[in-house]
């Protein structure tokens, strides 16, 4: 029997660059991710987004349209009752300067180095969609770092 835990995960994409997040503590830990965290109760997918990536004091300046949805991925780990369904986003539009936080170090990437190897392991077989599409996915994990099962689609609509 398995419930559902609602994260979010937003990617800032500009011409040519990705802004990820080198995360200092607990889960993930030691891996560029993007920004996100727990949908709280009450609040819907797209607030938390806002909440987890925009500081306080920029959120009422950045219109509702700064990031659009583009996947929506469940991770299931072996030996957990617990799915990660995780909403991915991409923010287009920010143009904001990502600073420092207690769990995320900013730093931005060239599109064609981004640091694969430090990442989650099935970073790199999504990443690539993306860019372009929009995407469904599943990755059945042993541990942290060993994918046994996966699924991947491309969609027109989430
Ligand atoms: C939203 S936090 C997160 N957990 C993850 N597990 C496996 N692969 C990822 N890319 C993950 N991101």
């Amino acid at each position: 029997m398995f419930t559902n835990k609602l994260l979010t995960l937003v990617l800032v994409v500009q011409p040519g660059r990705v802004l990820l997040g080198m995360k200092k503590r607990w889960f993930g830990a030691g891996k560029w991710n993007g920004f996100g965290g727990k949908v709280q109760p009450g609040e819907t997918i797209e607030e938390a987004a806002r909440r987890l990536f925009l500081p306080e004091n920029c959120r009422r300046k950045v219109a509702s349209q700064w990031m659009h949805k583009i996947g929506n991925i469940t991770f299931e780990f072996i030996g957990e009752t617990e799915l990660l369904d995780t909403h991915v986003f991409r923010a287009d539009n920010y143009n904001g300067e990502p600073t420092e936080s207690d769990e995320m170090r900013p730093q931005w990437f060239d599109s064609d180095k981004i640091p694969f190897g430090q990442m989650w392991v099935d970073d790199i077989l999504w990443f690539p969609l993306m860019l372009q599409k929009k995407f469904f996915g599943y990755f059945k994990f042993q541990g942290h770092d060993l994918i046994i099962d996966h699924k991947l689609e491309e969609v027109e609509k989430l």
